[in-house]
């Protein structure tokens, strides 16, 4: 029986499409939800071990990594997924949307990374961290400032947790620009953001399904991003 690969924030849109796609080819898939919805369920169905965790708080991290260390012998890798895109807003306070932002993007992948080690390293073949991070993690953004801020350091994470866990464990950054609509994103917003990139598509969650696979796949790719813009950056 392979190692289980821990996602977190796996209950929807791009890590439910994760954690299904490596169910379906029989590997064992541990996933973190904050709220419960039906896909818990139908993920638990299919053989996935469900996990309660909100990482905003740091009670939430520690109870987090102590409950995967009491359930986990060991993993094949670890897939940070889990994100709030909060924008900066009027009754939004400065400093509790940045620690919010820190918190999920950049000190739980830090905290669980360090604590995890060993699960990783005992594993006999190479394995995986992957961080969700995203476009702006280079550009910044006008709208969410402080979430750019933290997955741009999420990204250096992957520099830095590359360096440190080598030869043993690939570190690499997933950036997406626009991969998958939300449901109340308007058709004008639609419309718009096709323009945004050179292939004209917004592809969906199975882009970075793709791109997951190819990472864990990897024998000689660590310390890098895997950019999913459709070009974007040369618009
Ligand atoms: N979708 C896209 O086009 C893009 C996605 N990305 C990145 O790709 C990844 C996947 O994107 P997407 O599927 O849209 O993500 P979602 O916005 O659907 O969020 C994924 C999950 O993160 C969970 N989450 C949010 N805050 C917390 C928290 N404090 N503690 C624990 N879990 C939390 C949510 O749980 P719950 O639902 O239970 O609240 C949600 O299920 C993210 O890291 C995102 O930033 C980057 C650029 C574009
Ligand atoms: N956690 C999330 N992060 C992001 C999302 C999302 O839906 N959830 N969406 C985006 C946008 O698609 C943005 O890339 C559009 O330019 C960014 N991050």
């Amino acid at each position: 029986m392979s190692l289980p690969i821990l996602i977190t924030g796996g209950s929807q849109r791009l890590g439910l499409a994760i954690a299904q796609d490596l169910l379906s080819r029989d590997q064992p898939v541990i996933i973190t939800y904050r709220r419960y919805k039906p896909a818990v369920d139908q993920l638990k169905q299919a053989g996935a071990t469900v996990l309660e965790a909100d990482f905003s708080t740091q009670a939430g991290i520690s109870r987090a990594i102590d409950e995967i260390k009491r359930i986990c012998s060991g993993l094949r890798g670890i897939i940070h997924n889990a994100s709030d895109w909060a924008p900066e807003t009027p009754d939004r306070d400065a400093g509790e949307l940045m620690q919010d932002m820190m918190m999920v993007h950049t000190s739980a992948p830090y905290q669980l990374n360090l604590a995890l080690k060993d699960l990783l390293i005992q594993n006999n073949g190479l394995t995986d961290i992957i961080h969700m991070t995203d476009f702006v993690q280079e550009t910044g953004s006008q709208n969410h400032i402080a979430y750019s801020a933290s997955k741009a350091a999420l990204h250096n994470l992957t520099l830095s947790f590359a360096r440190v866990f080598a030869p043993h464990v690939k570190v690499n950054s997933v950036a997406p620009s626009l991969v998958m609509f939300n449901d109340d994103d308007s058709e004008e917003y639609r419309a718009e953001a096709l323009t945004k990139n050179l292939l004209g598509i917004v592809p969906g969650a199975q882009e970075a399904v793709k791109a997951v696979n190819y990472l864990l796949d990897a024998d000689y790719v660590t310390g890098q991003t895997l950019h999913l813009n459709g070009g974007r950056n040369l618009k």
